[in-house]
This record gives C-alpha cells, sequence and structure tokens, in this order.
C-alpha cells in the first residue's frame, strides 16, 4: 500500500543556493498535516515542487505511488493547490471560474456541471454563484479559491497560509471548512501561526533552514519539552532557601499574591513531596500548577537547533 503523498530526498537550488535540502516526509491518512516554518524556512519552495509549479533539483514527490516524474498530467490530477493569493479572475462570476478551472485540470466536460453545484455547496457559496468574483470579500474569495482546489476530488490539497489576511470572524469560517474538508482529503496546510496548526493539524512537519526538524504527531511536538517550572502559591511562604534545600529545585522566583514559580528538574514526584513538605511545616499550600512549555517554545528549540550545511 502506496503513502497517499510521500515526499523523498527533496533539493532545490536557485542559482547558487539551496533553499531545501533532503525533504523527506508521508501523508497517509487524510486530515491535516500543517507544514510550519519560519519566513524563508522553505515551505513555498517545498509546496510549489509538490503541486508541479516547480521541477526539483533533486529527488521525488508521488500521489498514492505514482510518481510526479513519470507521469505529470496523472500526477497533477491527483492535486489541487490554493497558493497564498488565490489564483482567482476578478471579472468572472464564480460560477465562470470554477467552470474554467476544472477545464484546466482536464476533466470530463459532463462531469462539469455536477462538481461545480458540488463544491458551490461545500463551500457554502451556492449563493454567490453568479457573482463576479471582484465584488466579493476576502472571505469569500478565499472560499471560491478552496473550491477550486477540490473541483476534481484530489487526494492531495494543498493550501498555503490560506487564512492570511483575513479578518478574525472569516478566519473562524475559513478553518471550519478547512476542516470540513480534511474528512475527506489529505490536506497540507502551511503556516508560520503556530496556533492556527494547533487547532487543525493532527501532524507537523516542520521546515527550517531548508531541512525537517520534526515531523510527527501533535501531540508529540506539544510534548517535547517536559514541565520544568511549576506555581506554588502558600500563606506562609517560606524562605527562598527552604525552598531551594529540596531536592531537584534548581531555582525560585517570588510573585506576588502569595505565590513563588519553582524551576525543577524534570520529575515524577517532586509535587507531591512539596505538599508533604508544605503539611510538616505548615506552609498553608493553597494551590500547585505545572506549567508545560507551548508549542512556540517548542518552535524556537527547534528552530534554534537546525542550521543548514
Ligand atoms: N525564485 C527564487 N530565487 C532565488 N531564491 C529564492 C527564490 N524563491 C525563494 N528563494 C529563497 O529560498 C529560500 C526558501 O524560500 P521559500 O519561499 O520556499 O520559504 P517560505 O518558508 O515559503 O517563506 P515565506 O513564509 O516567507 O513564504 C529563501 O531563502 C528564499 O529567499
Amino acid at each position: 500500500m502506496h503513502p497517499i503523498l510521500k515526499v523523498e530526498n527533496l533539493s532545490h537550488r536557485y542559482a547558487s543556493s539551496w533553499a531545501i535540502r533532503e525533504i523527506n516526509f508521508e501523508i497517509n491518512d487524510a486530515g491535516v498535516i500543517g507544514l510550519l516554518g519560519s519566513n524563508g524556512a522553505g515551505k513555498s519552495t517545498t509546496m510549489n515542487i509538490i503541486c508541479g509549479t516547480l521541477l526539483q533539483t533533486e529527488g521525488n514527490v508521488s500521489i498514492n505511488g505514482l510518481s510526479m516524474k513519470d507521469d505529470p498530467i496523472a500526477y497533477k490530477k491527483q492535486i489541487g493547490f490554493l497558493p497564498q493569493q488565490a489564483p482567482v479572475y476578478l471579472d468572472f462570476t464564480v460560477q465562470e471560474y470554477l467552470e474554467y478551472a476544472a477545464q484546466l485540470r482536464l476533466m470530463d466536460k459532463r462531469m462539469i456541471k455536477g462538481a461545480v453545484d458540488e463544491v458551490l455547496e461545500k463551500t457554502s457559496i451556492t449563493q454567490m454563484r453568479n457573482r463576479l468574483i471582484k465584488n466579493l470579500s476576502g472571505g469569500f474569495r478565499q472560499r471560491v479559491g478552496i473550491a477550486q482546489a477540490i473541483i476534481n476530488k484530489p487526494k492531495v490539497v494543498v493550501l498555503d497560509e490560506p487564512t492570511n489576511g483575513l479578518d478574525p470572524n472569516q478566519i473562524i469560517e475559513a478553518r471550519k471548512l478547512i476542516k470540513e474538508i480534511a474528512k475527506d482529503h489529505a490536506v497540507l496546510l502551511s503556516s508560520h501561526v503556530l496556533s492556527e496548526i494547533n487547532l487543525l493539524a493532527r501532524e507537523i512537519v516542520m521546515i527550517e533552514a531548508g531541512q525537517v526538524i520534526f515531523s510527527d504527531t501533535l501531540d508529540v511536538f506539544n510534548n517535547i519539552l517536559q514541565p520544568n517550572t511549576m506555581v506554588a502559591r502558600m500563606l506562609n511562604m517560606p524562605d527562598v532557601d527552604e525552598l531551594l534545600a529540596i531536592e531537584d529545585v534548581q531555582k525560585v522566583e517570588l510573585l506576588p499574591d502569595h505565590r513563588c514559580r519553582i524551576y525543577f528538574q524534570p520529575n515524577d514526584d517532586l509535587a507531591e513531596r512539596i505538599i508533604r513538605k508544605s503539611l510538616e511545616k505548615n506552609w498553608r499550600l493553597t494551590s500547585i500548577n505545572m506549567e508545560s512549555s507551548g508549542m512556540d517554545d517548542v518552535f524556537k528549540q527547534l528552530s534554534s537547533s537546525s542550521t543548514l550545511q
């Protein structure tokens, strides 16, 4: 059984410098796969190669075992792409544009009408079908962009920063639509907004300086950094030295409202030991909360540990 999308040893050089180097990853199921990376990391280069709009210097991409190099036309029929700027023609109506997009994908003429009706319905823009695209809001234009990407029911849908430039309500609607589409398609979605990936993706591929520095599930991504601080509230706050004397406590920071932040070596039973000590010494502990690192910390940690040779 072939993966839905397989990216193998993909490298690309613009003029003299490598933009990406030996990128490898696979998509094996429907759902959203987040392609994360800071500006210039190599996301668009990777996506453009996957979508067949840029020819790689080295490596291979295939969908269901069908290699882009061996059969580019059959390969491209299996992929839908929404680039950062939706490729819409402003003087077309929504319907005209979607029919045109279907023709470009070499769809059977008899299937086009039904396919247009279906994607209009799926992206909730049926009522806009006769409007000129130039008269649509940014949110609706983006829906038209997503509609053209799925018109021929491709196996893989590639969305390059699809919520960029939308207002907060439009972002919520676009995310709902992406989740819906990801029920039946493998969606590769690029973003540098970590919270967006956290909401949508089940797996993450993170690229930095042209190389994959992380590829695994969202849960693994979020658990890379163990909690290493806790905030305790004690009505009879002890001296800092007393806390530092507890094994595994590395540093203590006093906070307002009878609280302190305790930095510690990753450890399973420190909270329990602090609770016991508090009872013994009457520190009157009222709460204790672990603080775990968020996506931003993981991102910074993984980014800073990568350099392209
Ligand atoms: N046409 C080009 N010619 C030369 N260098 C390029 C070209 N396109 C991209 N690059 C370089 O390749 C590297 C990767 O760029 P790419 O656009 O793939 O990154 P990105 O992760 O998509 O960034 P962004 O989020 O800013 O779009 C960057 O160093 C960029 O300057």
